[in-house]
């Protein structure tokens, strides 16, 4: 089938490359002419395992090609999937404005029947707004066309995007009623038919149902982990440990083992933005949206759990004080440093007068992007950041080390080399990697989630 996809992102390049490994002939839109040049010159513009090889192959086979040619994007895909950012407003509410614009661009060059495939997370009757848009730029052409706005919410996670994809747990598909609803419903069959030789994994739905469907996923994983962040910090004053709690609770099929992992609050590009659109939502509609304040809140609090515990160790004067940070992506196997947790903790560290020398095994180059966002107009305090080569180097000297993200080559590191290079043995975990008697048997203070 021929398929454009409208923005090469995390979702969109995905999306783009695995379509195209399964046979068909895809074009990848985007208006950054950065991206679609590092994608045309055979390399790809962010980290997420297995896509480079994916992308290199099909592109070669000449079944993927990237192009900032809007007229040619939208003449070549009968299946438009839109998948451009939806970064929240002000308000907390979904931003809609790259979304109506590329329906605006599907509208002002359509010739025949389209169907339009909302991949973007968005909030619950925005098929109604891109159909509207569409319908719009047709009328200004003077130009009556058939086509049908669906929607096919994403549920993949970066680090393991591909073969979320690749092996999807469903596929929800919301279509609209009528004739061309029924076209559309056809052709996404037909689409997503490889991804499921074995069990019909499509779940067909009406289109307002399939929108709130991701927001409801989301909203569901983010409480489950606000949840083991509240009973975490309780388990500690009660002299409980949370990672025993979490194998006892797990165990119970009915609460199952997955996204039960405290840590230091839920970062990424989806679930803060999407908790917060579904609140929007919620009071948009009259609803009070009690337990997804709650999750927030939570979630906003334990973001700095860390800086309590450092403090709580040293003192609220860090001045003087040299960290060492393992980890700044939000989570392993990704560069992606969106609503990361470490630039919370930076942050606060170096507001309270400290140094850090901080490592990632990829986000080195998105770390030193998003400093300069977050410390435009402090020129002092972004100097008291410095990036490290390696884990081991980052350890030079430093007081302590505060580790961020469970990359696994941290998980069971060199303890008599962390000794040698720290100024004293003290480690703040934020992912629970170790377990506390090995590490104080070793001659650390441990300072770690809920135990
Ligand atoms: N990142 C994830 O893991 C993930 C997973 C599921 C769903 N989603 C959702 O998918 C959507 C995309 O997320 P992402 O992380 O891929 O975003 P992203 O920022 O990585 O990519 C979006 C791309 O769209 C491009 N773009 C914007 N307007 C355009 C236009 N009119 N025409 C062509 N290109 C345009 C941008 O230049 C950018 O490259 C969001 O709604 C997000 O919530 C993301
Ligand atoms: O037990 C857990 C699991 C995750 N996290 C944190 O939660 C955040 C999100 O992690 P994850 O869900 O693995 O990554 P994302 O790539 O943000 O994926 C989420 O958001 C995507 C965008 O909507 C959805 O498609 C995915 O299904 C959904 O898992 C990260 O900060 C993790 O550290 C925890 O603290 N504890």
């Amino acid at each position: 089938m021929k398929v454009t996809v409208v923005g090469s992102g995390y979702v969109g390049l995905v999306t783009g490359a695995c379509l195209a490994d399964v046979g068909n002939q895809v074009l990848c839109l985007d208006l950054d002419a950065r991206k679609i040049e590092i994608l045309n010159q055979g390399g790809i513009p962010i980290h997420e395992p297995g896509l480079l090889e994916i992308v290199q192959r099909n592109r070669l086979a000449g079944r993927l090609s990237f192009t900032t040619d809007v007229a040619a994007s939208v003449a070549h895909g009968d299946i438009q999937f839109i998948a451009v950012g939806t970064p929240p407003d002000e308000d907390g509410s979904a931003d809609l404005r790259y979304v109506v614009a590329a329906a605006r661009n599907i509208g002002k060059h359509m010739t025949g029947f389209k169907v339009i495939v909302d991949k973007s997370t968005v909030p619950v009757g925005t098929a109604d707004k891109v159909h509207a848009a569409i319908a719009d730029e047709l009328t200004q052409r003077g130009t009556a066309l058939d086509f049908a706005v669906t929607s096919n919410p994403e549920f993949l996670k970066e680090g393991a995007a591909v073969e979320d994809f690749m092996r999807p747990d469903r596929i929800v598909v919301g279509i609209p009623t009528g004739e061309v609803g029924e076209r559309a419903r056809a052709m996404m069959q037909q689409l997503y038919a490889p991804f499921q030789r074995n069990h019909d994994r499509t779940l067909f739905m009406d289109v307002r149902s399939a929108e709130l469907t991701k927001y409801a996923a989301n909203a569901m994983l983010a409480t489950r982990i606000s949840f083991m962040n509240e009973l975490a910090n309780l388990a500690e004053t009660l002299g409980a440990d949370i990672e025993l709690v979490r194998r006892g609770i797990g165990s119970d099929p009915r609460i199952g083992y997955h996204f039960l992992y405290p840590g230091t609050g839920y970062g990424g590009s989806c679930f803060p933005k999407d908790v917060k659109a579904l609140i929007r939502t919620a009071q948009e509609h009259g609803h009070a949206a009690t337990l997804l304040n709650a999750v927030e809140e939570v979630n906003d609090t334990q973001k700095s759990v860390l800086v309590r515990k450092i403090e709580k160790h040293y003192g609220n004067d860090l001045s003087g004080k040299h960290f060492a940070m393992w980890g700044l992506a939000f989570k392993p196997n990704t560069d992606d440093m969106r609503e990361a947790p470490s630039r919370v903790v930076l942050q606060a560290l170096v507001e309270r007068g400290a140094r850090v020398t901080a490592y990632d095994p990829v986000a080195m180059e998105e770390t030193n992007r998003v400093l300069e966002l977050d410390f435009a107009g402090k020129p002092a305090q972004r100097a008291a950041i410095a990036l490290a080569q390696s884990a081991q180097q980052a350890l030079e000297g430093a007081d302590a080390l505060v580790i961020m993200t469970e990359w696994s080559h941290f998980r069971s590191p060199d303890f008599a080399a962390i000794k040698a290079a720290l100024k004293a043995p003290v480690i703040f975990d934020g992912r629970n990697l170790f377990d506390p008697a090995y590490v104080r048997g070793e001659g650390f203070a441990y300072f770690a989630i809920g135990r």
